[in-house]
């Protein structure tokens, strides 16, 4: 599926999130050594924090340097946002390289979603920048509780296109399956690799997106990954059928069974792939969208979908992060035979039941008068 070039001109972008102490700053120091890093720009919020220090080959000015990778480091005092805005601009003038990826390291906040909210809104943004992944760190040894006490941990791990879980050298191997499995109920879709002191392969992180720059095309199958939800479509919540199997590519497989506790945070949340087999009106989704945004917007972490609206040859994507829906992008083609809609979720306190029923209700309502008035005008 081919698309336009300036898709391809975007700045792709990964966000790090992560609990307090989860391994973010260990994990990008890894990173910014890495010679795959060439012609990435990384945003931290202070160096000093970071001890960046020995792999300083170059000072820019002061508050950008340049590593023997080749990567552009930044530092932001306050808004991560005009941070970004602020080295486009630098890019432009020739200031500093023409970097085509950024990496931002959302240090010291608990919910990653005001900046994936920006970064998925802010026109100026928007216009420049693509977010291409969510990378989340869970600690191997502290990931569990830090789930059981914290509902932002839970968030961090439902928003993450990658799960990484670090300290796995501190950790028992029936723990971290545990932990594993854990992960594997709350996102399904999300890769888990545990890590070393940060080790990762950049290229394990990066290209979660809609658009794939490798085959300069958009890559909805691996970016929807809806097979991942099996056995929890229509009705099944994780609590109930979620199937343990894991089927993606875990560096370390875990099949393990777990205990429930009644108060996890977790076993609040459900994910799950709804798919409709006529095709939907796009005012009746944009409808229901709305209504479950201001009604339900704090049950809703991550929905992304495509669509097969009435009127249209091609297919719509769609994508939110808790309440804000990205620009919905339609796509130049659909990328199989199969040409239903399908939506996949995680949420919180809230089954497929109540979205399916509402969303065929409002669809069915809006049929019934655009046929009332079609019926009017012919
Ligand atoms: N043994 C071991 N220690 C690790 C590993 N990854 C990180 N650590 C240690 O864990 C501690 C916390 O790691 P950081 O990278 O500072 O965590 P962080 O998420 O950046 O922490 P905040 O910025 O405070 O939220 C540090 O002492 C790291 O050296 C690992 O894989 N193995």
């Amino acid at each position: 599926m081919a698309i336009r070039d300036e898709q391809n001109e975007r700045i792709a972008t990964t966000v790090i999130t992560g609990f307090l102490g989860s391994g973010k700053t260990t994990l990008l120091n890894a990173l910014l050594a890495h010679e795959d890093m060439r012609n990435t720009a990384v945003l931290i919020n202070e160096f000093g924090e970071i001890g960046l220090d020995h792999l300083l080959v170059q000072e820019v000015s002061e508050d950008v340097v340049l590593l023997n990778s080749g990567c552009i480091c930044c530092s932001v005092r306050g808004d991560l946002i005009s941070g970004l805005r602020d080295l486009f601009i630098r890019r432009t003038r020739g200031e500093v390289a023409p970097f085509d990826r950024v990496v931002i390291e959302t240090t010291g906040l608990a919910d990653p979603a005001p900046i994936l909210h920006t970064l998925m809104t802010d026109p100026l943004l928007t216009n420049k920048f693509r977010l291409d992944s969510v990378v989340s760190t869970v600690d191997g040894v502290y990931g569990s509780k830090q789930l059981d006490d914290h509902v932002e941990s839970v968030k961090q791990a439902a928003v993450a296109d990658r799960i990484l879980i670090t300290k796995a050298d501190l950790a028992t191997d029936e723990n971290l399956q545990a932990l594993e499995t854990r992960l594997h109920c709350l996102n399904p879709a999300a890769p888990l690799y545990r890590v070393h002191m940060g080790k990762v392969e950049p290229k394990k992180l990066f290209n979660a997106g809609l658009y794939n720059p490798e085959t300069k095309s958009l890559d909805v199958q691996k970016w929807l990954r809806e097979e991942a939800y099996a056995g929890n479509d229509d009705g099944h919540t994780h609590d109930h059928h979620h199937s343990h199997e894991h089927e993606h590519e875990h560096e370390h497989e875990g099949h393990h069974t777990h205990h429930h506790d009644v108060n996890r945070h977790d076993d609040h949340i459900s994910s799950f792939c709804l798919t409709f087999d006529e095709p939907l009106h796009w005012d009746a989704f944009v409808t229901w969208a709305e209504i479950f945004t201001q009604m339900r917007g704090e049950n809703l972490l991550r929905i992304k979908g495509i669509l097969n609206l009435v009127g249209e040859e091609c297919p719509v994507a769609i994508h939110a992060v808790q309440h804000i829906f990205h620009p919905p992008a339609t796509l130049p083609a659909w990328p199989s035979d199969d040409h239903r809609s399908k939506l996949v979720f995680i949420t919180r306190d809230l089954g497929p039941d109540v979205i399916r029923q509402s969303l065929l209700q409002l669809n069915a309502a809006v049929a019934e008068t655009s046929g009332a008035d079609a019926e009017k005008h012919g």
